[in-house]
């Protein structure tokens, strides 16, 4: 018995050493072919096993900020057109030039996802963030309207009475107080969200665990997001088998838990989907007549016409029930927290800087006399914000580069060579001075973007992303945020939260570690 364990142990030891053995080579031939083609031009970074979360976890400690390192990089190497950083288990370079980040982009129907939180397959992988090529066009498309200016225009008063809702409770009397600006803006966004895909809240829906529905799906991104990168189980099975497989078996005890959260949230889904189904059989309403509100109407009528044409249609332009849900789940996990986040660093940003909030409550002031008249075609009067926007993006976006993408073949496209064993993303910001434009990056100035504009290039602040895999949530992002921010200082006042430091650390988005960022006060009405 004891001869097979040790026959056993060892024949695990030789296994485990031929990973890193093989591992640690192909990082290897990737430092030599990057340094013998591009010099210093590109960037090497290497750390065992850890690799990009090993400088991540550096910059925060020194810096208090995860992506502090790749700022210093490209200050430090103006020049530098990407930063690839080895680890012998997952080797990443991430774009920085600006012909490089436009050429992959573009060119993005070579690569596809294939890795995200734990067990991603089973709540997003039918949805639009993850799935590719054909399936990929073919959702794009049929969503498009659904995120057209004028379908937009119809959430304006799901936004503006659920904006409305905010900090009901709040009293005049109460003073300034501190408040999980967050927390509490991530309650709108994500209603908001649920109220233009399903037409109704389902804030009290629960789960067949008793746990509220919205809290735990809120819950299970971060859980399952923490648990890809931190489990040691999961990072050896990811590297024999590859992400995406790894979700899928040996699953130890941490992950059957999640796993039964994901499909119980699921399932919840799937049952609020079937009622709707049967509702509309039950109506009699032929599938073609539907005029759909909302995107659960719209996903419906043309689910039931497929099942209709089934046969003469092509299997290509046939979706699964799963993928309505997927959708919803990616629209939740990719849309709430990332909104939330550039209002609140917007609020952090305008205690900080007394002229620019001044500027900003002229024009709001100005143009919103009345909150309950502002109306979508009012929105663009707000330039200024606009501005600031764009500056809290540039300067505190909830991600700094695009989710990794892997291909099968390598890619060469003018000087740029990717190695197909890489892992590949690009930045979202040009951290470089070079232009005026970007002078004093370190400062928050929305008036930057009306200086001398030599230089400065339309892929330089892109915080939606860039090329046809750009955010599709994007205006509706900012009309939510317009008007988020348009009655929240209408109605009250911020000020700067004595002796606050901002740390930002890399969670599911570069996310404050304290979230207690500004102090409120509802103002005399
Ligand atoms: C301030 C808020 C937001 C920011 C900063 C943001 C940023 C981004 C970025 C950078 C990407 C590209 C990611 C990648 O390529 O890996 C992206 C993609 C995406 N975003 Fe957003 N987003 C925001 C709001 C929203 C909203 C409100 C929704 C939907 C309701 C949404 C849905 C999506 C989807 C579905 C994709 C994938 C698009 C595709 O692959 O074709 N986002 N977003």
């Amino acid at each position: 018995m004891i001869k097979y364990i040790v026959y056993l142990v060892a024949l695990i030891l030789t296994l485990l050493s031929l990973i890193i053995l093989r591992q640690a080579y192909k990082s290897l031939r990737l430092c030599l072919i990057y340094r013998k083609k591009y010099g210093n031009d590109v960037k090497i970074l290497f750390y065992p096993i850890l690799g990009i979360g090993y400088f991540m976890n550096q910059s925060f400690e020194k810096h208090d900020n995860s992506y502090e390192w790749m700022k210093r990089i490209v200050r430090e190497n103006p020049n530098v057109k990407a930063i690839l950083i080895l680890s012998g288990l997952f080797d990443i370079i991430i774009l920085q030039d600006e012909k490089w980040v436009k050429n992959f982009s573009q060119d993005h129907i070579l690569y596809y996802k294939n890795d995200g939180n734990f067990g991603y397959t089973f709540a997003f992988e039918k949805g639009l963030f993850y799935s590719s090529f054909g399936d990929w066009k073919r959702q794009r498309i049929f969503l498009n309207s659904s995120f057209h200016f004028e379908s937009l225009k119809s959430y304006v008063p799901i936004i503006k009475e659920q904006t409305k809702k905010l900090l009901a409770n709040l009293k005049e009397e109460d003073g300034f107080v501190k408040l999980n600006i967050f927390q509490e803006l991530q309650k709108i966004t994500s209603e908001i969200i649920t109220i233009s895909y399903f037409g109704k809240s389902l804030v009290n829906v629960k789960c067949k665990s008793g746990i509220e529905l919205y809290k735990e799906n809120n819950d299970i991104i971060q859980d399952s997001y923490i648990y890809r990168f931190t489990s040691p189980y999961f990072i050896l099975k990811a590297c024999i088998f590859g992400a995406k497989k790894a979700s899928m078996i040996y699953h130890n005890q941490a992950e059957k838990k999640l796993i039964a959260r994901m499909k119980d949230i699921f399932e919840t889904y799937e049952k609020i989907i079937d009622e709707e189904l049967e509702k509309i059989k039950m109506s009699k309403i032929d599938p073609m007549d539907i005029q759909p509100k909302t995107m659960i109407e719209l996903y419906l009528k043309e689910y039931l016409i497929q099942q209709q044409n089934r046969a003469t249609m092509n299997p290509n332009d046939i979706f699964e029930k799963k993928e309505i849900i997927h959708q919803f789940l990616t629209f939740y996990f990719a849309g709430s927290e990332t909104t939330s986040h550039l209002v609140a660093m917007t609020f952090y940003e305008l205690t900080k800087n007394q002229q620019i909030y001044d500027k900003l409550m002229k024009e709001i002031n100005e143009n919103a006399k009345d909150f309950d008249k502002v109306e979508h075609s009012d929105l663009s009067k707000f330039q200024y914000l606009d501005i600031v926007f764009k500056e809290t993006g540039r300067l505190h976006n909830a991600i700094a580069f695009t989710s990794p993408r892997v291909t099968d073949q390598d890619y060469i496209k003018e000087d740029m060579y990717l190695n197909k064993d890489l892992l590949v993303c690009h930045r979202l910001t040009q951290y470089s001075q070079q232009c005026e434009v970007l002078k004093d990056s370190d400062e928050y100035i929305p008036e930057r973007y009306s200086r001398n504009t030599k230089g400065f290039s339309s892929f330089d602040v892109i915080p939606f992303s860039t090329g046809p895999r750009n955010c599709i949530g994007q205006h509706l992002a900012l009309i939510k945020s317009k008007f988020l921010v348009i009655y929240f200082l209408k109605n009250f006042e911020l000020k700067e939260l004595p002796g606050y430091k901002l740390r930002t650390m890399q969670k599911l988005s570069n996310h404050p570690i304290d979230e207690e960022i500004v102090l409120i006060k509802r103002k005399k009405q």
